[in-house]
């Protein structure tokens, strides 16, 4: 599902219209009935008491849509013009005059009015700002979201919640309505799935309006959602004349005295991620523990007995995943930028080996293009320099992306992947996930799939959806807090049948995406 820029909704506003040769009120009109079929179908004609609070621009013509088809039906409902302009949108006057039509009159808000009485068994529309919201809500304005906020009342928000920007993290989060559902059109936002903006919006819904399937088609969308659906259009399901051999041969590289499991994890991911042949590659001390807890992997070891003091040359079609718990003192420094100096083809750098570049930036040359790179946030920091806040997060990882022509997987809520000037925003994974262990699986399985021929970007993007799903499958088991990395390499399996099957019920926005 592609994620649209403020420009590209309202290019796809334009190409609708002039599609259809329907004025915009038309479209407001289908628009806003939409919301009102979705709120109609959960209430039912309940007798709550609905507040719709709108703004003077379209974002509010919206809510006296909705207003209006509410009376409509019969429901008992409040409309109030929260008056923060004189410039009103033609569609909001029109629809102001239909709902007059009705008798009914809002009560207009501003400066020096007294904040309304909303019980908390109310329902509040909210139709304040849309995707219109250019600059800071005035201070009035603010006080009236913050009293949304705190009646208690269930929170529709229609498009955007009221207070949120499109592109930049809002300077007082107070006065951005908490939105308890979101109703939003023709396309999620971005700012849906970032920590410091998502919280507004957690449980979010596009409705189709209609908009114009050419344009939708066409438009070159820099953030795309990873979902089950995309991910299918290029998972490659298992034909029957096939042998370990068509698997590929991953390389696990890591490890050090402690910290065995990274590997061991890692490589048991790999396998079961449809790697044919797995080779664990650790320092002596890992030698006894993996060949006795993972008899399906091959170990090499290298001379260091607590630390790799040097580390095997691998052919090109070798596919290696390196870093996990590898350590970063002197001597696993050298060897690993002098292994990384003859390394041609991608490779996935992950957790130490991250760590190593960082404090070896004359070395990030080195990285062969296409590597896959699976910082956490501290990582990341450690590679790029600090960030102000997400958006400018965002900026830094696509410009690394963009340096070192790799692909680099930003583990987090959510996680996203950058390439080639876009970002990739995954839809699968939960809390639970932030579980020792977690990066070491998911570096398992993307290396599992690159072993498989997939190609760098789609290991990437398949490799992050599966180890997410994976997760909510282990978590519907175990809970959040315990689930842990085992669980997750043991769900894997079902992550892949579930891609050959029909989508589950809870994988709306997963198979939407
Ligand atoms: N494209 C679609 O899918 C459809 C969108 N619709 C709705 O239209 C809004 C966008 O409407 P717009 O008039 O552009 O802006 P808003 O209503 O979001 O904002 C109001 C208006 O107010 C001005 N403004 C911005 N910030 C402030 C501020 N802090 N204080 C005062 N005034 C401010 C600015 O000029 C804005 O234009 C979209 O979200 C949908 O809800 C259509 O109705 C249906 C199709
Ligand atoms: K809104």
């Amino acid at each position: 599902m592609k994620i649209l820029s403020r420009e590209q909704f309202y290019e796809a506003d334009r190409r609708t219209l002039s599609a259809e040769g329907i004025p915009g009120e038309a479209l407001m009109e289908r628009a806003a009935t939409r919301v009102f079929d979705w709120l109609h179908a959960r209430l039912e004609g309940a007798p709550v008491p609905v507040f719709v609070f709108c703004g003077v621009g379209n974002n509010g013509g919206d809510g006296l849509v909705v207003a209006r088809h509410l009376l409509d039906h019969g429901y008992t409902v409040d409309v109030f013009v929260v008056d923060y302009s004189q410039a009103r949108s033609e569609d909001f006057l029109t629809n102001l005059k239909r709902l007059k039509g009705r008798k009914k009159w809002p009560e207009y808000l501003d400066q020096g009015s007294p904040l309304p009485e909303i019980p908390a068994n109310g329902v509040i529309i909210d139709a304040i700002f849309g995707i219109g919201l250019n600059r800071p809500p005035d201070p009035w304005v603010a006080d009236l979201i913050r009293h949304l906020n705190s009646s208690g009342a269930f929170v529709l928000s229609i498009d955007m919640p009221s207070g949120l920007y499109l592109h930049r993290v809002p300077e007082d989060p107070s006065a951005v309505v908490g939105a308890d559902v979101l109703l939003t059109f023709m396309a999620p936002k971005l700012v849906f799935f970032l920590p410091q903006t998502g919280v507004f919006a957690e449980r979010w819904e596009v409705l189709d309006i209609g908009q114009d399937p050419v344009y939708m088609e066409e438009a070159e969308a820099a953030y795309n959602l990873v979902g089950r659906e995309m991910v299918r259009t290029f998972y490659r399901p298992r034909t029957k004349f096939s042998h370990k051999g068509t698997y590929g041969h991953a390389l696990v590289l890591g490890g050090s005295h402690g910290k065995i499991g990274a590997v061991a994890l890692a490589a048991k991911a790999a396998l079961a991620s449809g790697a044919g042949l797995v080779t664990a590659c650790v320092p002596e001390c890992g030698y006894v523990p993996l060949q006795a807890q993972l008899p399906e992997v091959m170990v090499l070891t290298t001379p260091g007995f607590s630390e790799h003091t040097e580390l095997p040359d691998v052919g090109a079609a070798q596919v290696c995943g390196i870093g996990m718990g590898m350590g970063t003192g002197e001597p696993v420094q050298k060897a690993f930028l002098a292994w990384l100096e003859k390394m041609q083809t991608p490779v996935l750098l992950d957790a130490d080996a991250l760590n190593i570049l960082s404090l070896h930036p004359a070395d990030l040359h080195r990285i062969p293009g296409g590597s896959i790179l699976t910082p956490h946030p501290g990582e990341l920091k450690r590679l790029v320099g600090p960030w102000k806040d997400d958006f400018d997060k965002l900026e830094k990882a696509l410009v690394f992306a963009g340096a070192h022509k790799c692909i680099l997987v930003v583990k987090g809520a959510h996680t996203m992947v950058f390439a080639q000037g876009k970002g990739y925003v995954n839809t699968t994974g939960n809390p639970g996930m932030a579980t020792a262990g977690s990066g070491d699986v998911l570096s398992g399985m993307i290396t599992g799939l690159l072993a498989q021929g997939y190609e760098p970007l789609q290991a990437a993007l398949l490799g992050v959806y599966l180890h997410g799903r994976a997760g909510d499958l282990g978590a519907s088991r175990t809970g959040y807090e315990a689930l842990t990395a085992t669980e997750i390499i043991s769900s894997i399996s079902q992550a892949f049948l579930e891609l050959s099957g029909p989508a589950g019920p809870d994988q709306k926005h997963t198979a939407g995406g």
